[in-house]
């Protein structure tokens, strides 16, 4: 069900406006044979009435019409290519042609790289001439008798795989003769390991290659680089490493028959290792370490074996056996290279020279091979003198200075002290940490000022101040409103509007420059509409004011709900021009009002604006105030509380200054602007009790500076908060402390109820805060729930379902589990238990669990407001929770 169909089916809808059914019955007419041609973009435009489907089908087709001449015959492009383009970029023209001639005129052929030296060297090296057919035999022959294409087939059979040659996916190992690409890491999932060690250089088996990839050519390989690739005649190159390996092959076999001659068949190595491991159970035998039977033999001598026993092995009569009389060992130089400091940490025992002791000591004096103690190293072994025992040296230096500075804040007598020399040679400073308590350790908190916030806030020189949100259907003209508003207030300068004007120009949209003084996204510029809430400030002579510019578009509800969960009144914004305030009627305006009353705002000015468009007729006006005044007057606001004020953004008529005589149109008007209006409505917001617990939902969490790693936005609820106070973050139950405060971007003493506020935080994580979490006092905390119930006003026929329930910032997903009780509108009373269905317009209590595991900071008296795809459902209060 649409917007409109819901807000007609409120029963306190009763203001003649037309009926969706009448305007449904209209849509189900026949698609004309033209429609039918652009049946792709009728499916688009189903979810509109058929008079804007109808005009923008008509805009359309003029503007396929003027792609086409720009475009000319040449082109080629198709029709609905050319809808395509037009839909793709608003019906901008001039874009769509850009982009149309970009994508459809042919490219110029590249030219031909001259070939170098090089690549010709290359490619004779390369077996890789299709052509000329001198391939590989190994290549499979299908790969190459199908071309290009299919070999390119051929190499990419991956699904996914992009189906081009690039240059990153060349293989740069030239056996293979052409490009192959990285095959995806699955690829090889189901290969035994090995296998593909198997297919290695040298290694002609392909059993377990896929068959695309081609193995080792066994044909002997052309000459790299220069050369015939007929190598009838070997290259320099070639004979020199003939020569090489010829030499090499010589030494091979002098060592082999020196090795014969050799009695013992123990390697090199080994036989070091002997003479390492003799020399060291000769000096410390008491060593744990032994050496075992096959290290004498053939094993590699650091494969040494670890005593199992924690308890130290005396040496035995078997033992020597790793000494061998005929080895020697003495007589031989010890060749092996110090093992790395890293090393003789794991494997702590081994021995080392005593010239390196020394020297390996000093430059790491906490890690000394004999010094490091674990549980498997036997007790004798370990250091006599722990050095983890004690404060690190820049421990003690650290304590010291927070010893320091807390006794200093204290006023302490600055006499210390000097206790005697400890025995680990540090001194008295060093004593005195010990007695440091955590407290004294950890940095110092952001000292609280202990102020009397009611009291001052009561006698502040303060402006009343207020935050409103601007709401109304997309295109109204909100953000230019407000961008004249701090323009004509001097908030925002001259230059910075003509450079906004000059770029709106450049890119077609002159219209919206005023508009982007809001809007300052790129996506929002280029797409000519409000995506998220825009917040600035600014001040007049009598009050300070928040803006908060809320998104027209049905897609950008929440975000809406975001900035009416922060308001103190709203500025309903109208388009007074022919038809576009009952498009908006059945678009946003009513949902936007019902959800800035459903989220506790009292208050609303409604704006008529660009009544330039209407030639200031006074009753088009009168006409608007009589249809919206009824509407707001059953959604909930008091007659009192609303006002309406003609005005118009663009021209900057009646918004801060004044209607000029000249404008005759308007002499109608003799009320002030705009902005006395909203001065009245500010100073009408309302006393705030200060007194109780302090709550802030955060908007945005954000690095507010070097100095501030960690910040967060949002209106101060209720209470009050100062710098130096401790808040807990829920629902992830962590505490932080706020080190400064700022108001209407200026450092403050403090902040309280109502004031939209930036809190500099300390002493939590940023993983602990998000957009929609609760800041509050933790001593009376917004505890987590789970489920709750709520009295709400139905907008849609609510059954027992999926809804997301949003809170300001907050949306989460859960369900509707019970439908309690239909409640009279007038009495409250229960009118019927346990209803199957609350019907649209009804009042209802209801049960809403959440689905997640973890709860939700949610406490009686909090506005909430139910939606289901995209629309909402239900609005209210809630009355209970439970965990
Ligand atoms: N004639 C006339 N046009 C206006 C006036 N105010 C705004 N417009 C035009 O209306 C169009 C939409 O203006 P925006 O300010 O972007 O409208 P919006 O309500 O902020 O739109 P969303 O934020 O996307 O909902 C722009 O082309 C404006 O130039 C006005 O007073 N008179």
């Amino acid at each position: 069900m649409s917007g409109h169909r819901r807000v007609k089916d409120i029963d306190y809808d009763e203001d003649g406006l037309d009926s969706y059914e009448e305007d449904h019955s209209e849509e189900e007419g026949e698609l004309s044979l033209e429609d039918k041609g652009m049946a792709h973009l009728i499916i688009r435009l189903d979810n509109l009435r058929k008079p804007q489907r109808t005009s923008l089908l008509q805009q359309m087709r003029q503007n396929t019409i003027l792609v086409k001449e720009a475009l000319g015959d040449e082109h080629g492009v198709s029709e609905q290519a050319i809808q395509e383009a037009l839909w793709h970029y608003y019906y901008d023209v001039g874009k769509s042609v850009a982009y149309l001639k970009n994508q459809h005129t042919p490219k110029q052929p590249k030219k031909p790289k001259q070939e170098s030296r090089f690549d010709r060297a290359a490619a004779a090296a390369t077996p890789m001439k299709a052509s000329s057919g001198e391939l590989s035999s190994s290549l499979t022959t299908r790969t190459f008798q199908n071309g290009i294409g299919a070999r390119k087939n051929l190499l990419f059979p991956w699904p996914g795989h992009p189906r081009k040659i690039t240059t990153s996916m060349v293989h740069p190992y030239p056996l293979l003769g052409y490009p192959l690409p990285e095959p995806p890491p699955y690829y090889f999932s189901n290969v035994p390991p090995g296998a593909l060690l198997a297919c290695a250089p040298g290694i002609t088996s392909r059993s377990y290659l896929p068959d695309y990839v081609p193995v080792r050519r066994t044909q002997p390989r052309g000459p790299l680089l220069g050369g015939s690739a007929s190598a009838a005649k070997p290259s320099k190159l070639a004979a020199l490493a003939a020569a090489r390996k010829k030499k090499d092959a010589e030494q091979k076999a002098a060592a082999r028959t020196v090795d014969e001659g050799h009695k013992s068949s123990v390697s090199l190595l080994d036989r070091l290792a002997k003479k390492d491991i003799g020399a060291v159970e000769t000096r410390e035998e008491n060593k744990s370490w032994v050496v075992t039977q096959a290290a004498s033999t053939s094993s590699y001598p650091l494969r040494r074996k670890r005593d199992p026993s924690p308890v130290r092995t005396p040496p035995t009569s078997d033992a020597p056996q790793a000494k061998q009389p005929e080895e020697k060992p003495q007589e031989q130089t010890d060749l092996r290279a110090m093992p790395s400091i890293f090393a003789r940490t794991i494997c702590f025992a081994l021995p080392r020279p005593s010239h390196v002791e020394q020297k390996q000591s000093d430059s790491m004096p906490y890690l000394s091979c004999h010094d490091c103690a674990t549980a498997t190293v036997p007790e004798v072994n370990r250091t006599k003198r722990d050095f983890f025992a004690g404060p690190s040296p820049d421990d003690v230096v650290l304590n010291a200075q927070a010893k320091a500075s807390s006794s200093k804040s204290k006023q302490a007598p600055s006499k210390k002290p000097s206790g005697p020399k400890s025995e680990d040679g540090t001194n008295g400073v060093t004593n005195g940490v010990e007695k440091l308590s955590v407290e004294d350790i950890i940095p110092q908190r952001t000292k609280s000022k202990n102020l009397d916030i009611p009291a001052l806030y009561a006698s502040r020189p303060y402006k009343p101040s207020a935050s409103f949100v601007v709401i109304g259907h997309v295109d109204h003209g909100k953000s230019t409103l407000m961008g004249r508003l701090l323009y004509d207030l001097k908030v925002v300068d001259q230059r910075s509007v003509d450079k906004l004007r000059r770029e709106a120009t450049n890119t077609g949209k002159s219209s919206f420059a005023l508009a982007w003084v809001m809007d300052s996204t790129s996506e929002e510029r280029e797409r000519g509409i409000t995506v998220d809430i825009a917040m600035n400030h600014f001040e007049t002579s009598k009050c300070t004011f928040t803006i908060l510019d809320a998104p027209g578009h049905k897609d950008f509800v929440p975000n809406m709900i975001a900035g009416a969960s922060q308001a103190d009144f709203a500025v309903l914004v109208i388009d007074a021009s022919t038809n576009a305030f009952e498009s908006g009627l059945r678009g946003q305006t009513k949902e936007h009002a019902l959800l800035v009353r459903s989220a506790g705002v009292r208050g609303v000015v409604v704006a008529v604006n660009k009544m330039d468009a209407c030639g200031w007729n006074k009753e088009r006006f009168e006409e608007i105030r009589s249809q919206i005044g009824a509407f707001l007057s059953s959604a909930g606001f008091k007659e009192e509380n609303i006002v309406f004020v003609p005005c118009a953004g663009l021209t900057g008529e009646n918004v801060v200054h004044s209607l000029l005589p000249s404008n005759t149109q308007a002499s109608w008007w003799h009320h002030g602007p705009l902005v006395s209006t909203l001065e009245t409505q500010a100073r009408a917001s309302g006393t705030l009790d200060l007194r109780r617990p302090f709550r802030l939902q955060v908007s945005d969490v954000f690095r507010g500076g070097i100095t501030n790693p960690l910040s967060v936005s949002g209106k101060v609820e209720q209470g009050a908060v100062q710098a130096g106070d401790v808040l807990l973050a829920q629902p992830a139950g962590q505490t932080a402390c706020v080190k400064a405060i700022e108001v209407d971007n200026e450092a403050a003493d403090y902040a309280v109820a109502g004031q939209i506020a930036t809190l500099h935080l300390t002493d939590i994580e940023a993983q602990y805060l998000r957009s929609g979490d609760i800041l509050c006092d933790p001593t009376k905390a917004v505890k987590n729930i789970t489920t709750f119930t709520a009295k709400v006003l139905a907008f849609e026929a609510l059954l027992p379902q999926g809804v997301d329930v949003h809170r300001g910032r907050l949306h989460v997903p859960g369900r509707v589990k019970r439908l309690l009780a239909v409640l009279d509108k007038g009495t409250g009373q229960v009118a019927k238990k346990q209803p199957r269905v609350v019907q649209a317009g009804a009042v209802a209590r209801v049960s809403i669990e959440f689905d997640g595991e973890v709860g939700i900071p949610l406490e009686v008296g909090n506005r909430v407001v139910l939606r289901n795809a995209g629309e909402t459902i239900a609005a209210g209060l809630i009355e209970g929770v439970s965990s």
